[in-house]
């Protein structure tokens, strides 16, 4: 049998994962590429440092050069994460001949089109199915298996990390830090989990599958994104009181432009993403052929990830026997627009705090009114003379730009001492 070489770039949670597959699963392997496959170097930083994983040390070296010019070599796996120098390491990598497979879901968003192109180019494969949703195929299911369809909605719940954040924080009352602890002990989160708590991993990833279901290029940069960190425990409490849970959703929608946003969102407790708890992920997919079709799973880890990096090997290497170059290139044939996000429309949740004196919800509302803001529910807790009560609404389907004006005169009014949230409501 055949022997395919593969060189691994990082050996942390992911590459750790995938090393021990390779070796766990290898001769299920070896059926299934048409070839055995071994792993011939691991760049780390430091050969000395101790790995989640044991690795035969004479493959370790703290040299990327020593893998790029091991003529071995015909696979690279790229597992550091970041842009630099993971980038410099792929492209070198596609022009020297070989077939990259990468779970990097920033390096793809930021630089997809030119890595895309050097593979082209170049004739070899560049695999990504690990970049979004960890464990779940999602990116070979879109770009293939749905290839018929005209895709116009993508959501979902695309951060494991903020997932399990939020699913402790409303199942035990569990303190945001604590819970983030111990989703970076789990191996979850990214290196500085910012990325994840701030949106920014969900948003890459939310631009990858844009790119790929409405073929047009979506740039991180027309992503609207907000994170998780001001939800508080009582807006957790509220959203419940009201029938509904907070998630985290990437939200892509094709209608008179592409609509790309990631934010915090009421959903109510029926919908199925409300019951994708812990580091799950979900996504929906809406085809015009296919209708509805929801993809589940495990969005991060050791092992889910490594599956899905290891199924791209394989497939990368059964391209290798065939002499064949693999699937669909880059699907971004045409250039859409977006659409601006005051002229998206959702409902809204809002959580003010106010005197609780007569007249008071009675202006608000008012001048909710004006700008075309109607409300569904209203909660107000608590009657106090001189301090500043709750005032939780949430409001029928609105464009965001008529709400924020609404909200810039709301501010202004006498009795509303804090608008302290705003959180979209899908439904
Ligand atoms: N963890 C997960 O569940 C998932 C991760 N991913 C993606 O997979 C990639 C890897 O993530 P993960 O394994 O979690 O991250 P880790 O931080 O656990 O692993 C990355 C490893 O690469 C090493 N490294 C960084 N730079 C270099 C370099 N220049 N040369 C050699 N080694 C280097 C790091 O060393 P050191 O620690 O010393 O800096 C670390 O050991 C990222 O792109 C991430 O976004 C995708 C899906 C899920
Ligand atoms: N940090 C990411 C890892 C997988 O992509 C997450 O939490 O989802
Ligand atoms: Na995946």
């Amino acid at each position: 049998m055949e022997e395919i070489k593969v060189g691994l770039l990082g050996c942390g949670t992911v590459g750790s994962g995938v090393y021990k597959i390779l070796q766990e699963n290898k001769n299920s392997i070896a059926n299934k590429s048409g070839a055995k496959l071994t792993v011939n170097k691991v760049l780390v930083k430091d050969t000395s440092q101790k790995l989640a994983v044991d690795v035969e040390k004479d493959l370790l070296t703290d040299d990327f050069e020593e893998i790029i010019n091991d003529s071995e070599i015909d696979i690279i796996v790229e597992l550091i994460g970041g842009v630099h120098p993971a980038k410099e390491f792929v492209l070198r990598a596609l022009n020297s001949g070989r077939s990259v497979v990468t779970a990097n879901k920033e390096l793809i968003a930021k630089y997809g089109s030119e890595i895309l192109s050097t593979a082209d180019e170049n004739g070899v494969d560049i695999y990504f199915e690990a970049s979004v949703g960890g464990g779940i195929p999602i990116i070979s299911p879109l770009k293939e298996d749905l290839a018929g369809n005209s895709v116009n909605k993508i959501m979902g719940i695309v951060n494991g990390t903020t997932n399990y954040i939020l699913t402790k924080m409303g199942q035990e009352g569990a303190e945001f830090d604590e819970v983030l602890e111990k989703a970076q002990e789990l191996g979850y989160a990214e290196a500085d989990p910012t990325s994840d708590i701030a949106g920014h991993d969900a948003a890459y990833k939310l631009a990858i599958l844009s790119s790929i279901g409405f073929e047009s290029r979506v740039n991180i940069d027309e992503v609207y994104i907000e994170g998780i960190t001001e939800i508080a425990k009582e807006d957790i409490s509220y959203a419940k009181e009201l029938g509904y849970k907070i998630k985290l959703l990437a939200i892509g929608k094709e209608d008179e432009g592409i609509e790309v946003r990631v934010h915090p969102t009421l959903i109510p407790k029926e919908h199925p993403l409300a019951s994708v708890n812990d580091v799950f992920n979900a996504v929906f997919v809406e085809g015009d052929a296919i209708g509805e079709v929801m993809f589940y799973g495990p969005g991060a880890g050791q092992m889910p990830t490594g599956s899905a990096v290891v199924g791209d090997i394989i497939t990368a290497a059964r391209n290798i026997d065939f002499g064949a170059q693999g699937r669909i290139p880059c699907t971004c044939f045409e250039d859409k627009e977006f659409k601006p996000q005051a002229q998206t429309e959702t409902s809204f949740y809002l959580r003010l705090n106010v005197c609780d004196r007569p007249g008071v919800l009675g202006k608000i509302t008012g001048l909710l009114g004006e700008y075309g803001v109607s409300l569904e529910s209203v909660i107000q807790k608590g009657r106090s003379a001189n301090q500043a009560v709750p005032l939780v609404l949430v409001t029928h389907k609105v464009k965001e730009g008529n709400l924020v004006s609404a909200l810039d005169e709301i501010k202004a009014l006498d009795g509303v001492k804090e608008i302290a949230n705003l959180i979209r409501v899908e439904e």
